[in-house]
């Protein structure tokens, strides 16, 4: 990694809120050390709308100049079609991928220190041309050549945490077995080896990006009641248990399966480091009730560091300066302490 690379925000849906959550940060100050991705014309034309006093200019990317207060410095990719706030476009779709490829590209040559990912639009991706698209996890998977990614989201302001009686940690990690799946295609794709390669994974990132020497990890069960015995579905006893057995065998610290709709009571957490869910609404329900605008996503096992907002585009919203920008803050300040950790050098504030 050069010296002074900056941190790089992609602006995402340029129907939703991306672009003005990126907006609001640099006005404000917050992105001194970062350069945004997206289109020039449609940045400058929506910090107009909503009347941010903000220079809004282009940089060759892979340039180390970086955003400073008054001063958004953006590396253009182009509109393919000009945008209405709150109106997808899927004409758009392959600019929105093409914002991820810039920021790939120059964080693995060393350009850049860390992408940052404001929501893109799942659905109009697809409709736009890419029948595979499933998210930034997966595409980044496939972009990085890796073959196992783990979505985690996490904060640090847990709501059950700022009870007095609290003595655990503030934070809340909830990783994913199963990220962007049909509820029905869900139970298959919960393996033996599916749980082990993520589990092992989000032991190694948690020790060596979190700094948490032993982490204890607490495995929600799939079936109601982590199947009642084998009576209310199958999949502990045949994978989930197995699985675990395999992995406390290798030395890890895996507690469960334990019945998901308790295992998020304080009681149950108090020793945990992060929780595994097996799919994306039994585990991310619950961080957003606990602490939706701020929390941070973040994509282990990739050769470069990824977080995101833990929102999406929020199409209702776009345009009308009311979208809370706090969890760009939040993805933002972690991925500097993680690019930091991993020795990835910043632009000084
Ligand atoms: N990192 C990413 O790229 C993500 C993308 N998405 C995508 O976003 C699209 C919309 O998803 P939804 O499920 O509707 O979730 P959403 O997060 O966009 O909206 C859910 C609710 O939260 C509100 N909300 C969201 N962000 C907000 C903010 N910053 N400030 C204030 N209120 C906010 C919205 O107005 C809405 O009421 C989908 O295509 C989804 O796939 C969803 C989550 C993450
Ligand atoms: N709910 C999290 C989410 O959908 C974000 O997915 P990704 O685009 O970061 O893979």
């Amino acid at each position: 990694m050069s010296n002074n690379a900056p941190l790089l925000v992609t602006t995402g849906e340029p129907a939703g809120i991306g672009p003005e959550i990126t907006l609001m940060l640099a006005a404000n100050g917050q992105l001194n050390n970062s350069v945004a991705i997206g289109d020039t014309g449609l940045l400058k034309q929506r910090a107009a709308l909503l009347g941010l006093h903000l220079d809004v200019v282009e940089a060759a990317p892979g340039s180390r100049e970086a955003s400073s207060p008054g001063r958004l410095v953006v590396w253009h990719a182009a509109l393919r079609e000009p945008v209405i706030p709150g109106v997808l476009n899927s004409a758009n779709a392959g600019y929105v991928l093409e914002t991820l490829q810039i920021a790939v590209d120059a964080c693995q040559q060393g350009h850049a220190a860390a992408m940052v990912t404001a929501p893109l639009h799942k659905g109009v991706i697809i409709e736009g041309g890419f029948p595979s698209f499933t998210g930034h996890t997966e595409w980044l998977r496939d972009a990085c050549g890796v073959d196992e990614v783990v979505m985690l989201l996490a904060t640090d302001q847990a709501l059950h945490a700022q009870s007095s009686r609290w003595q655990g940690s503030s934070d809340l990690r909830v990783a994913l077995v199963t990220t962007h799946l049909p509820l029905r295609e869900v139970a298959d794709a919960v393996t033996y080896d599916k749980i082990t390669r993520i589990s092992r994974l989000l032991a190694t990132d948690l020790k060596n990006q979190f700094g948490i020497v032993a982490p204890r990890i607490a495995v929600c069960g799939l079936n109601p009641h982590a199947g009642e015995d084998g009576h209310l579905g199958r999949e502990e006893l045949d994978v989930i248990i197995p699985a675990l057995e395999a992995l406390r065998a290798e030395g890890l610290d895996v507690q469960g399966p334990l019945p998901a709709d308790t295992l998020f009571t304080p009681r149950h957490l108090a020793g945990v480091d992060a929780v595994l869910a097996m799919y994306h609404d039994q585990g991310l329900a619950v961080l957003k009730y606990a602490g939706f605008g701020q929390a941070a996503n973040i994509t282990l096992g990739l050769p470069l560091v990824r977080t995101s907002v833990d929102h999406g585009t929020a199409l209702s919203l776009a345009g009308r300066g009311i979208a809370d920008p706090n969890s760009l803050g939040v993805a933002l300040a972690l991925a500097k302490r993680l690019a930091a950790q991993r020795g990835n050098a910043l632009i000084a504030l």
